[in-house]
């Protein structure tokens, strides 16, 4: 089942447009949502939550059209971000009744379940959490309503590596029923080496690809040879960079034919989006 069904999304600013942006995430599945800055990451997450108008396309989450049922979707997202500050000289306890009013199937149980175990402490005013700690209260509440679509905008950005990996270690064990699903956007790719099953990569507003993660970066082939031979696959390199031994590019898969002397490896996301977001610029 889809839990999450973007179709042909276009949205417009006087600067910047989201082209036509399709993707789909199977229900209990982890999605990394890539991009470097200004790609569209936010504005997708926006439009997926129905906080800015779209100028085309659909969304569907959980099989219902958000634009026509968004109160009763809303009870079925929880959205999670790496820097909230509202209400920050409140305490958790003042913010959580504030919250739960909203949600008809909030679950008293399930939400002090979550304060125990990410160690909240409901006394504390919302400033004095740190980030890792901001990040885990926006899951308490989200899990408390019985959220089923996660939506994570850079949750793990300014998290030290140890609360990092905690909150990767989170997120697995949360989708391992199968009933919850998360889309997670970052422009970290290592945090999605490790927990992601799928990614969707998107530059300039225009999706490149959205795929299972071994697909994914199977899609690519990253190439390392001599200046010789660096002008024999040229014309077919999406970017590439030159320095005194020779050169290394980045070749979409089914670009690349193996020639002797050419070394070929499989790139990690980080290789894939330096080379891809090189495209436009001059080669140097
Ligand atoms: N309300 C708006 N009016 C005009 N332009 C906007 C508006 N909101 C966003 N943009 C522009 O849209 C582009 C995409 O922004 P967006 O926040 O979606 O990118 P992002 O991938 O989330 O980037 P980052 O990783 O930096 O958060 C940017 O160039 C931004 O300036």
């Amino acid at each position: 089942m889809l839990v999450l069904d973007i179709k042909h999304l276009n949205k417009h600013y006087e600067h910047f447009s989201l082209k036509d942006v399709s993707f789909q995430l199977e229900k209990g599945y982890i999605m990394g949502f890539i991009g470097i800055n200004g790609a569209g990451k936010t504005t997708t997450i926006k439009s997926i939550l129905n906080l800015i108008s779209m100028d085309g396309g659909e969304i569907h989450v959980l099989g219902k059209n958000i634009t026509q049922h968004e109160v009763e979707l809303k009870q079925e997202i929880g959205y999670a971000f790496g820097d909230i500050n509202f209400y920050s000289r409140s305490k958790i306890k003042t913010l959580t009744n504030v919250v739960k009013s909203f949600y008809r199937n909030w679950d008293d149980e399930t939400y002090r379940k979550y304060l125990k175990k990410f160690n909240l402490i409901e006394d504390k005013k919302i400033a004095e959490l740190s980030t890792g700690m901001k990040v885990k209260y926006s899951l308490a509440l989200a899990l408390s309503h019985g959220a089923k679509l996660l939506i994570l905008d850079e949750p793990t950005s300014g998290l030290d590596p140890a609360a990092r990996d905690n909150l990767l270690s989170i997120f697995q064990e949360l989708v391992q029923d199968g009933e919850i699903s998360i889309l997670f956007s970052t422009h970290v790719t290592s945090d999605l080496e490790k927990c992601a099953d799928y990614i969707t990569y998107i530059h300039d507003g225009q999706i490149v690809n959205s795929a299972e993660k071994e697909a994914f970066v199977d899609a690519f082939r990253l190439l390392n040879g001599t200046k010789e031979q660096l002008e024999l696959v040229k014309d077919r390199l999406i970017s590439y960079k030159t320095n005194s031994f020779g050169f290394t590019g980045l070749i979409h898969t089914k670009d690349f034919e193996p020639s002797p002397g050419i070394v070929s490896a499989i790139p990690n996301l980080e290789e894939i989006m330096i080379y891809y977001s090189r495209k436009e610029e001059a080669y140097v």
